[in-house]
């Protein structure tokens, strides 16, 4: 059977014994980390962060038009999940986040000691027909797929992160991301 987790690296630093509190599903649209992040926090019995709430009116307005979003119209909407995270990461939260540059990462992981990262990794066709196949039950345009693609700069090489194969099926995720929430050290005391 194929195996379903495509990497995973454990933190470098030296690790307490506690497990991470505070994850990020990153991925770009499709990718499924609205869906896995919200079933994640449910089994975690966790808070979950949906990141797109916290995009401006603005950012909505571009991205319904069909324009990709810039790093300028990112970091204000980076900080906001940055200071939601450090509120939330005590009782427990799950974020659901394109994340898409290793600077944003950075960003995030500034907020909060020992974030990790979950990366949906998802091929453009998939993502195109999820996203498509959302119809206008959603906001984002599938013509905005290959923009996300473009963007993406994928973890591979960061500490803290779980790679998953987001084309799995969700149970599969979801046993996956706990278990591997389990035995992962917190990545900073
Ligand atoms: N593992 C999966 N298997 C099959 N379908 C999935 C899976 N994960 C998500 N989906 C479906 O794909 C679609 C997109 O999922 P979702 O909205 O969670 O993605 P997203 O990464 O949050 O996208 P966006 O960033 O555009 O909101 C949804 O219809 C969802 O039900
Ligand atoms: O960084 C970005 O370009 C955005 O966060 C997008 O990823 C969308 O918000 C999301 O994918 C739609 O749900």
């Amino acid at each position: 059977m194929q195996k379903i987790a495509l990497s995973s690296s454990l933190p470098q630093a030296p690790a307490p014994a506690c497990p991470p509190r505070a994850v990020v599903v990153m991925g770009v649209s499709g990718s499924g980390k609205s869906t896995v992040g919200e079933l994640l926090a449910q089994r975690q019995d966790w808070a979950f962060v949906e990141g797109d709430a916290f995009h401006s009116d603005e950012n909505h307005a571009k991205m319904r038009a069909g324009v990709p979003l810039t790093d300028e119209d990112r970091a204000s909407w980076l900080e906001a999940l940055g200071l939601e995270l450090a509120r939330l990461a005590a009782g427990g939260v799950v974020l659901s986040c394109s994340a898409l540059k290793r600077a944003y990462r950075q960003q995030l992981r500034a907020h909060v000691p020992g974030l990790v990262f979950i990366w949906l990794e998802v091929g453009r066709d998939a993502a195109h027909r999820r996203v498509a196949g959302r119809g206008d039950r959603h906001f984002f345009p599938a013509t905005l797929i290959d923009s996300q693609f473009a963007t993406l700069e994928p973890p591979h090489d960061e500490a803290g992160l779980l790679h998953l194969d987001s084309e799995r099926s969700l149970e599969e995720l979801l046993a996956h991301a706990t278990e591997w929430l389990q035995r992962t050290p917190h990545a900073h005391p």
